[in-house]
């Protein structure tokens, strides 16, 4: 089995609201393996994003981080702003939802490009517009040469989205890290772009964390599966294993609310809503929604259960479950 690239231990992340430090991410560990595709999953506010951002370290100021983020044998969270500098954009790249405000409406696209390929390699002018031209030519875009001379409001949302990912692959990234990078775009071009990840990652054997709230992105590109909610991972495994059997109530919610192809009938939506961070009860935080709860699961934290091959899962009702099968076979 391969090493993973970047392996995450009980990361923690809060912000400071009205004077209180509040943890957005309460504990995460992750890893991904070389030049596979981990997906994040989960509602709005799950704290993925924030998760992406924290092996970024571009936060707020005021946030805090602790726990470790393992990157080529360090830990990003001990590194100075600088060593940072030279990771962002070079070793791990980012590409975030709105292609928009990704990109400075004040300069041609190409030049923003270029711009990032100059931070890390000293390369003459003429090496750099090559590059841009070819990157672009790489992720799709049709006339490259002419485009790289257009500015961010002159391109589609879809292109824009290619020049993007342009930017992120400038420097051929170790891992890229993608935060919702189809949501703006409508079905087509979702569909187009993600093709578009599968084919760079062949290429490059780039690694890839894809942060979602669409289980259809997280079908057709995961090679393993972590659903976080209210700040933690309560499942985790290959995707095969987290899809098709899923072990949490929350993963087996996110599955029956999503419509799937020749299925018809009712969707069944979980009820209610996922608790603000500000407002997180003590024990499991999915407990008011979930309809397997007990008054144990209001009070205490389930911990992780490893299920077989790897799949593990935060909850209660799997422990007491395999609790129970143990019983039975003995
Ligand atoms: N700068 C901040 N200050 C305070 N709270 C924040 C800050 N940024 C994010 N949060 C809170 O952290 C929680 C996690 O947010 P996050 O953006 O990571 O969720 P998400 O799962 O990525 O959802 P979405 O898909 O809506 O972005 C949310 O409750 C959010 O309000």
């Amino acid at each position: 089995m391969s090493a993973p690239v970047l392996k995450i231990d009980e990361l923690v992340t809060e912000f400071t609201i009205r004077g209180q430090k509040v943890p957005a991410v309460r504990g995460v560990s992750l890893e991904v393996k070389k030049g596979k595709t981990l997906v994040v999953l989960g509602e709005s506010g799950s704290g993925k994003s924030v998760m992406l951002r924290s092996i970024m370290r571009v936060l707020p100021r005021g946030a805090h981080l602790s726990g470790s983020i393992t990157y080529n044998g360090d830990n990003v969270l001990d590194k100075s702003e600088a060593e940072m500098r030279r990771l962002r954009g070079n070793w791990i790249s980012m590409v975030f939802q709105d292609s928009l405000s990704a990109m400075d409406p004040l300069f041609r696209v190409g030049e923003q490009v270029g711009e990032n390929i100059r931070e890390h390699r000293r390369f003459p002018k003429t090496t750099i517009r090559d590059q841009v031209i070819r990157l672009f030519g790489e992720v799709g875009i049709p006339s490259p040469a002419a485009r790289t001379r257009s500015y961010p409001h002159e391109m589609s949302g879809g292109m824009r989205q290619r020049s993007v990912i342009a930017m992120a692959l400038s420097n051929t990234p170790d891992i890229l890290l993608a935060d919702e990078p189809t949501t703006a775009l409508d079905v087509t071009i979702q569909a187009q772009i993600l093709s578009l990840f599968k084919q760079i990652q062949r290429e490059y054997g780039m690694t890839m964390i894809l942060v979602t709230h669409d289980i259809g992105v997280a079908v057709e590109m995961a090679d393993e599966i972590a659903v976080m909610y209210a700040g933690k991972v309560v499942e985790y495994g290959d995707a095969k294993q987290v899809l098709g059997a899923p072990a949490h109530p929350y993963t087996q919610g996110l599955i029956a609310a999503t419509p799937q192809k020749g299925k018809r009938g009712r969707l069944q939506v979980i009820p209610g809503q996922p608790p603000a961070i500000t407002a997180m009860p003590g024990g499991c935080a999915f407990a008011s929604r979930c309809r397997y709860a007990t008054e144990r699961c209001r009070k205490e934290m389930p911990p992780h259960t490893q299920l077989a091959g790897g799949h593990m899962t935060a909850c209660y009702k799997t422990e007491d479950g395999q609790a129970l099968a143990q019983l039975v076979r003995q």
